[in-house]
């Protein structure tokens, strides 16, 4: 007989989880606490809310990331099915209406005939197969009981999100909308700063008023969501060479590079919301505010969601878990997301579709299965778990991800397409080969 499997958190890699095992047959019990009890991060009580940008970064086969969205579409993924229904323009990139996308998801869920959501808090973990896709925000009396599990110390850092603004509020005279080197449609409004402009800001930015950080919790950031403040500190030139680089962003009024640009990002359907990119912040919110205004275009900006900081919760996957993502030391409890040291909403996604495959096949009785190395999913399980586990380290989100797939890709840029076909043909023979 089948069992039951329990499904913790329905963040992007729960969902994902749930709907795989429920697509195979399998009756699942998902545990959401929101809207009981919400995180520091989330807003809603919607599955696969996501907390910070609303993109789901490259959707092309030149990219890594772009590789492992196209392997999870043939997977019949929730998550990239959802995310492409409720896209928005975004250049080369996967962005998507947040509300839609999150809406999306949660009505697929609670309509699944073989899905029973419980809303409440999970402090003990529940008898059976389970998968723990808790995220970075898990709540601490569960932290608890994965340490006790696990037999080790968490690390915790701190994560960034960035500001998001009214569109109406910015002066679209002083703005102009641009795509990096003009690829995809022009999807990106860009704040344009001379040098003087740009000296402003960044001795504004560097003095600004930083909210507290608690004691306890060591200070320590992902260079990938670093907040703008940190990196600015580290010179102008971190911010020139990151998030504020111009080339490719000329001026069409007057087909000269700006010294710097700051770029927004269409944040929901109707347009109305733009998030600005790479700007996340631990700027006490007046300090955001009068920083914000600095920037060309957004003398009058008016914020709808100021940045945040909080703490991120992860275990040290190379030590306890397996590349089929079970616990080594008691194989029917699998962890998925972000708790594995995945960083991305994809890469959580994507571990969440892994484990929920293979929490499936033990529940029928049969072997879980390794994702072939060769593909992006298989590389990005791999790496995880085959990683030094002395100080591991979460992936950074903007660095590419699988180090075998990622970096040929990066290296090789010319022949990318070559890599990523490789990988997805590896998928299509694996499909064709094992029951998954
Ligand atoms: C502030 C912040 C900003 C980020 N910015 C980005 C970004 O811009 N781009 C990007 O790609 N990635 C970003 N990330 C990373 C990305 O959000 C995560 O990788 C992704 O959401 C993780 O997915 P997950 O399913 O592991 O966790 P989540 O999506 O957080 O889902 C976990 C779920 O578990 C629930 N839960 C927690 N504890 C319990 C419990 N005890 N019982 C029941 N339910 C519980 C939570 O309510 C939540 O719904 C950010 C993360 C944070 C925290």
């Amino acid at each position: 007989m089948t069992q039951t499997v329990n499904v913790i958190g329905a963040g992007l890699a729960g969902s994902e989880a749930a709907w795989q095992l429920a697509n195979r047959g399998i009756q699942v019990k998902l545990f959401e606490m929101r809207p009981v009890k919400q995180t520091p991060a989330h807003h809603t009580d919607k599955f696969a809310e996501l907390v910070c940008s609303n993109s789901l970064r490259a959707n092309n086969l030149t990219n890594a990331v772009g590789v492992i969205k196209e392997e999870m579409r043939q997977m019949n993924s929730l998550i990239i099915q959802a995310a492409d229904r409720c896209a928005v323009p975004a250049g080369g990139a996967l962005a998507v209406d947040r509300h839609e996308f999150a809406g999306n998801v949660t009505e697929q869920i609670r309509n699944h005939p073989n899905i029973e959501v419980i809303n409440e808090e999970v402090t003990k973990l529940p008898e059976g197969i389970t998968i723990i896709a808790s995220g970075p925000l898990t709540s601490p009396a569960l932290a608890e009981e994965v340490r006790q599990l696990t037999g080790e110390d968490y690390l915790y850092f701190y994560d960034a999100a960035a500001p998001i603004v009214e569109s109406d509020s910015i002066d679209m005279e002083k703005v102009y909308l641009k795509s990096r080197y003009d690829k995809g449609e022009a999807a990106y409004l860009n704040c344009p700063m001379n040098a003087e402009e740009f000296d402003r800001f960044y001795q504004a930015l560097i003095t600004a008023e930083v909210a507290p950080l608690k004691d306890f919790e060591k200070e320590m950031y992902f260079e990938g969501c670093m907040p703008i403040e940190v990196m600015a500190k580290r010179g102008e030139k971190t911010m020139l060479f990151g998030p504020l680089k111009p080339v490719g962003l000329e001026d069409p009024k007057t087909g000269k590079r700006p010294k710097a640009v700051i770029q927004l990002r269409q944040d929901n359907a109707a347009g109305t919301l733009y998030n600005i990119v790479g700007f996340q912040t631990h700027l006490k919110w007046g300090a955001q505010k009068e920083v914000l205004q600095l920037i060309p275009g957004l003398e009058n900006v008016e914020i709808v969601r100021y940045g945040v900081m909080h703490r991120n919760t992860f275990i040290n996957s190379p030590k306890v878990l397996s590349c089929t993502y079970q616990l080594k030391s008691q194989p029917t409890i699998f962890f998925a997301g972000q708790m594995t040291g995945v960083e991305g909403y994809v890469e959580s996604a994507g571990s969440g579709l892994i484990a929920g495959i293979n929490a499936a096949h033990l529940a029928k009785g049969d072997k879980p299965i390794r994702f072939p190395r060769e593909t992006a999913l298989g590389s990005m399980a791999r790496y995880i778990t085959e990683a030094d586990p002395k100080g591991f380290q979460p992936m950074n989100i903007n660095f590419g991800l699988f180090p075998d797939l990622g970096e040929r890709i990066k290296s090789k840029a010319e022949r990318a397409e070559k890599h990523a076909n490789r990988a997805l043909d590896a998928l299509q023979q694996f499909k064709e080969t094992t029951t998954i």
